[in-house]
């Protein structure tokens, strides 16, 4: 289904380079165009009609306000042997533009890469919502294919309910990140407890954010200024109940948050965390084994052999000191770590 593929990125922004990069390490052929952007020589075009001409998937990989003017300008230069994407954050608004430009003559679907460079850079879970069109069931079914076969797992939804959900979530970090950002809680979080963690990762993906996001995901998206509105309401409500409760011990039973469980024997409540703590190391030791496969393919580029003695060395002294500051004893530390060390050596052969 995939051997004829050609890619064509129609915006080689930070995600499309990302992207690219992921393409490439699967052994997919791609080219890049971009106004702006600097494309490696070896995958770029002379302009758009060069790279219309040399694919025949192309990813429009634009950010959401330019969107309608790229299809628009794209369209007259396909045929019906492309097939378009998008990777839009939101999906109602392109979707219909899709079906609108592109109509039955040429495959498309809608897709959200739930992922950008740097989850892709640090080999965390790839997740992609796709939105297929009614018109092109076949599109839909190899846009799986494809993300699949990039270790991505896929979900399809209606383009509404993908948007709705992420006016929830995704439009909600940012919108909450962004507030105790201007708030000034980004600086000196070490001390902070480990309850803020994720709030702490959110604000660091908005810094991070190439300033279009942050605006695509609340204005692009039709139902993210009245989740905006209920999350108002509903702090503020929160807060007129906390200010005048006349003492703290009546009026903060309503505030509980429920009890949705029965109290368990501690020793099953300790195991159940052990459980989920090793679940969490072995998706750790999946992601680690992901990037050493990727050392792997770089080493195999400049013809290096796949044992290092000196990095593992190096790697050795520095776990075992880890150890020691964690208060954990640093031989037991370094014979797990050579464990993972052979098995990592065996992905790579
Ligand atoms: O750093 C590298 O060169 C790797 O290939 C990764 C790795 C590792 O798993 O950490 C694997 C094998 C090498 O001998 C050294 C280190």
């Amino acid at each position: 289904m995939l051997q004829d593929i050609q890619i064509g990125f129609l915006g080689y922004g930070r995600f499309g380079a990302a992207f690219a990069a992921l393409m490439d390490e699967r052994g997919y052929p791609w080219r890049a165009w971009d106004p702006v952007a600097a494309v490696p020589e070896a995958h770029a075009t002379a302009d758009a009609d060069a790279l219309v001409t040399s694919s025949n998937l192309i990813v429009i990989a634009v950010p959401v306000s330019s969107f309608e003017t790229v299809l628009r300008d794209l369209r007259p230069k396909l045929s019906a042997r492309h097939r378009v994407m998008d990777v839009c954050s939101v999906k109602q608004g392109p979707c219909k533009l899709m079906d609108e430009i592109l109509g039955t003559d040429i495959g498309h679907v809608g897709c959200h890469p739930l992922f950008g460079p740097l989850s892709i850079a640090r080999a965390e879970p790839l997740r992609t919502v796709l939105c297929p069109s009614e018109l092109h069931p076949e599109t839909a079914r190899l846009v799986r294919v494809l993300f699949e076969s990039l270790g991505s797992e896929v979900r399809e939804q209606e383009p509404s309910s993908h948007d709705r959900y992420m006016a929830l979530t995704h439009a909600m970090a940012f919108f909450i990140a962004r507030g105790l950002l201007d708030l000034g809680v980004d600086k000196d979080l070490h001390w902070a407890p480990p309850s803020f963690a994720a709030l702490a990762a959110s604000i660091a993906a908005v810094r991070s954010d190439a300033g279009h996001l942050f605006n695509a995901i609340q204005l692009e998206n039709p139902y993210a200024a009245a989740t905006r509105q209920g999350l108002i309401e509903s702090l503020t409500l929160i807060d007129q109940r906390l200010s005048k409760a006349p003492d703290h011990g009546a009026s903060m039973t309503e505030m509980n948050i429920p009890d949705f469980g029965q109290p368990t024997p501690a020793l099953r409540e300790v195991r159940e965390h052990i459980d989920e703590l090793d679940h969490e190391l072995i998706a750790l030791l999946q992601r680690r084994s992901e990037l050493s496969a990727r050392a792997g393919h770089a080493k195999r580029a400049v013809g290096s052999p796949v044992l290092d003695p000196g990095r593992e060395v190096e790697l050795m002294r520095q776990r075992g000191d880890w150890a020691e500051q964690s208060g954990l004893p640093s031989d037991v530390v370094q014979a797990i770590f050579r464990q993972i060390m052979a098995m990592s050596r065996r992905v790579q052969v």
